[in-house]
């Protein structure tokens, strides 16, 4: 490489150190703030099962702000030998199962020109942070069914981050999910569901993605309900609608994740059920234009839109790689399910190390 693309690298890098670096210290100083708080609850709490509760939210908080503390330590690689993180993300590739070396809080950048993933994820956006428990408990009373939410199992983030994205799917048996014919474990989102995976979103992120401009969706011309023919959730026309028109904007309920740490504290925050849908429904695209992928999500129903299986039954499209907008392919009459083709925004895991 020539010097001059090297000093541009190591430029770059220091460059997004900074910015890293001031979001990570505003997260330290809210774990231990929070820290802080729990210890004092702890010490106060009157039933034992309260104080266990307390002990074990402190206890994680400890693990996330050791965590967090190796994160900012990290930076220094970033700035210095971008060439290292490089080699480092190739190497965990091969990586794959527990007892490998897999748990090393490296941050790895996917593409050998940083300084593209500045002006993409910064942007002078500011977030709170705040790792959520993993056993966060509540219940929310909606108009029609009390819905509990209720973390059932044993990942935290760091095992999430361990383990990643493929074995954490298998030990929630999200195959079965997935397959679940006949929509048993599929309950359409409540309003209160959608929020609750808002807040949990909002906790788990350190660093917001700014979301690319979108039209305005006047109006959806769309519902969403079950599908009686094996693919869990569907959405459908509400109206014929016209081919060319605008059916769906991404803007503002698609969220991303702009790397494994967050989508990881984010996913084993959620029970089984809400992990392996949101698992199922995530994916990546370039929504910048800059090379760069980021983890898209939708936390509203556009989540449901499926697949037509075959290119003469989609009949949604979008028009540009980068774009969150979907628009009608053909003209739709009312009643029919709304379907894309996956094989434009797909997800492979090991690109952001997942
Ligand atoms: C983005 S989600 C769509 C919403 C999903 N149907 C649900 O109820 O959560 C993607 C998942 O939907 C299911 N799916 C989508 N298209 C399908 C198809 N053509 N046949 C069977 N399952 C499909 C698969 O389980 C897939 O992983």
């Amino acid at each position: 490489k020539s010097t001059h693309e090297n000093q541009g690298r190591i430029i770059s890098n220091l460059s997004l150190a900074h910015h890293y670096f001031f979001h990570e210290i505003d997260f330290l100083a809210m774990q231990a703030m929070i820290l802080g708080n729990y210890h004092g609850d702890a010490d106060n709490a009157t039933s034992s099962s309260k104080r266990e509760e307390k002990i074990h939210r402190l206890r994680f908080l400890e693990k996330s702000l050791i965590i967090e503390l190796d994160y900012v330590r990290q930076l220094e690689k970033i700035a210095l030998d971008p060439d290292e993180i490089l080699y480092n993300a190739a190497a965990k590739e091969s990586c794959s199962d527990e007892t490998t070396e897999c748990g090393s809080d490296e941050i790895r950048f996917r593409r050998d020109t940083p300084g593209e993933m500045i002006t993409n994820t910064i942007s002078g956006a500011s977030w709170t942070s705040l790792v959520t428990t993993s056993k966060s408990e509540s219940s929310v009373t909606t108009s029609k069914s009390e819905f509990s939410y209720k973390v059932d199992h044993e990942y935290d983030y760091g095992r999430a981050m361990k383990r990643g994205f493929a074995l954490m799917y298998d030990d929630f048996d999200c195959g079965d999910h997935a397959r679940d014919q006949n929509n048993q474990n599929k309950p359409i989102y409540t309003p209160e569901m959608w929020r609750k995976l808002w807040e949990i979103y909002r906790d788990s992120t350190s660093f917001p993605y700014p979301i690319p401009k979108a039209h305005e969706c006047p109006e959806e011309p769309f519902y969403e309900a079950h599908t009686t023919d094996g693919k869990g959730r569907g959405i459908f026309a509400s109206r014929n609608i016209t081919k060319g028109s605008l059916v769906h904007t991404g803007h503002p309920n698609t969220v991303f994740f702009l790397d494994a740490k967050s989508w990881h504290r984010f996913v084993s925050s959620l029970p089984k059920m809400f992990a392996c849908d949101t698992m199922e429904w995530v994916w990546q695209q370039d929504v910048t234009n800059s090379g760069n992928l980021v983890l898209c999500l939708n936390l509203d129903k556009a989540a449901y839109f499926n697949d037509g299986g075959s290119k003469s039954k989609n009949n949604i499209e979008i028009k540009e790689p980068t774009s969150l907008d979907f628009y009608a392919a053909r003209d739709i009459q009312i009643g029919q399910e709304l379907l894309y083709d996956y094989s434009n925004l797909g997800l492979e895991t090991h690109l952001m190390d997942l």
